[in-house]
């Protein structure tokens, strides 16, 4: 269409966020480019605003209508030449042409294969890690201990059962034999009493693990104490409980079984941390230290027995739902007895299990499970700890004064 039917009538042009004249300064309104290869004759959409009917060239169009000018723009309409391509309908058409040649869907199913093999020979080899791997879990009495217990059992490890109460652990071994759904063979657990604030157990209860079965292939690092308590208010023997517990036990535990490991060039060891071992919340001092600790001397060990071929997996967990909050220590060292909402809402224990059964199959070294919150928490007392620490005191002044009032 030549550029003499263009509309009489005066109209606004706008292209993007240009405004610009017709020839014979007759304005456009709201004209929109469609996809304009280079050299292509240019096809315009006159949008006319509502209520506003005009005959452009075409029958009483009102509303978008494309013209075909079959023209290149005039010369004194000046576009800049981003203006003429609709890169959105070019990268489509694209996009749309090389994956119809001949060499891309080939190429598009060798990926898929090559990503399905590797997973598949990722699920194998986790498979025979596990089957009949020696794998010593702590605080297998409750919680998360008891559900690693459940899926590792059912991978077909050799599991050693640690915990303080040999009630629960007789239970949980009764229950761990009544249960049908492994598809491997699974061997009856191992069951160890021994408390990790006392040095004297753990070394006792690390012989009779290697009397029994020789060598340790996984160790878990899971039992743990939570605390609740302003820093002020706390005595120092509650400090050092929980230290007991949640660092000095399991690094115990770790170095009484560790030259066994070394001697055969093969062992795993696991710690389960906390996201409170990567950012400090107030009010739990003992127990964000503890889990600090333990990030830091399992990094630190990560790094000196690689070349032994030992593994290690440090596992950080944001809330679970568990029994955590009710057994933590307050600041008199008594027991806080609470079922916190944020505990309750956590995640299932079972699902973490299956998680940290997963992080071992692929000898994960470091491992965050946690939603975005608390991830985003992690990287911002690196990235900006100004911000952090403001938002972690405005934290502490509402809780302080929702236990005020
Ligand atoms: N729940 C949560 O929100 C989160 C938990 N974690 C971590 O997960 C791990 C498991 O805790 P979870 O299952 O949640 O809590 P639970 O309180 O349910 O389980 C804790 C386990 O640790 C054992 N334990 C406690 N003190 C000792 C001790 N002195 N000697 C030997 N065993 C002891 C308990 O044994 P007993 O039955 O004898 O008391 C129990 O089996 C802990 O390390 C915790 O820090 C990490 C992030 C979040
Ligand atoms: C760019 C925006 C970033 C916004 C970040 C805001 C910071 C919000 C703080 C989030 C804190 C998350 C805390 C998670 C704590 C946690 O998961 O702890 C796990 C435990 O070990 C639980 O133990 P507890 O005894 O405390 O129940």
């Amino acid at each position: 269409m030549p550029a003499t039917a263009w509309p009489a009538k005066r109209c606004h042009v706008r292209i993007r966020d240009l405004n610009w004249q017709t020839p014979g300064h007759r304005e456009l309104e709201h004209v929109h480019l469609t996809a304009m290869p280079p050299g292509r004759p240019l096809e315009m959409i006159f949008n006319f605003p509502l209520g506003v009917r005009e005959t452009c060239g075409q029958e009483d169009a009102c509303g978008p209508s494309p013209i075909h000018l079959g023209v290149t723009p005039p010369r004194n309409i000046h576009l800049p030449r981003a203006e003429y391509i609709d890169w959105k309908s070019l990268l489509k058409v694209g996009v749309m042409d090389f994956i119809t040649s001949t060499a891309i869907l080939p190429l598009l199913c060798g990926c898929v294969g090559i990503f399905s093999l590797f997973k598949l020979l990722q699920r194998l080899r986790m498979k025979a890690y596990l089957r009949n791997a020696v794998v010593v879990i702590t605080g297998a009495t409750s919680g998360l201990g008891r559900e690693c217990a459940k899926v590792f059992y059912a991978a077909g490890a050799r599991l050693v059962l640690c915990g303080r109460n040999r009630e629960a652990l007789d239970e949980l071994t009764r229950e761990l034999a009544a249960s049908q759904a492994a598809k491997v063979q699974t061997h009856s657990p191992y069951t160890v009493t021994f408390d990790l604030t006392d040095p004297g157990t753990i070394v006792a209860a690390t012989a009779e693990i290697l009397q029994c079965f020789g060598h340790v292939d996984v160790l878990i690092n899971n039992a743990g104490v939570s605390y609740r308590g302003a820093i002020v208010d706390t005595t120092m023997d509650v400090d050092k409980r929980v230290m007991e517990t949640n660092y000095f036990g399991p690094i115990a535990l770790t170095k009484a079984l560790l030259p066994s490991m070394i001697q055969r060039r093969q062992g795993h060891v696991v710690a389960i941390s906390s996201i409170q071992g990567k950012i400090s919340l107030p009010f739990r001092s003992a127990y964000a230290a503890s889990k600090h600790a333990t990030q830091a001397f399992f990094d630190c060990l990560r790094a000196e027995v690689e070349q032994c071929g030992i593994e290690v997996t440090v596992i950080s967990p944001s809330y679970i739902h568990t029994s955590l909050s009710l057994n933590a220590v307050t600041a008199d060292g008594s027991r806080y007895g609470v079922m916190d909402e944020k505990t309750a809402q956590g995640r299932s224990p079972v699902e973490v299990a299956r998680d940290v059964l997963a992080a071992v199959g692929k000898r994960k070294k470091d491992v965050i499970l946690a939603d975005l919150l608390p991830s985003l928490a992690v990287y911002l007392r690196t990235l900006a700890p100004g911000l952090f620490f403001s938002l972690m005191a405005s934290r502490a002044r509402k809780e302080r004064k929702s236990k005020t009032c």
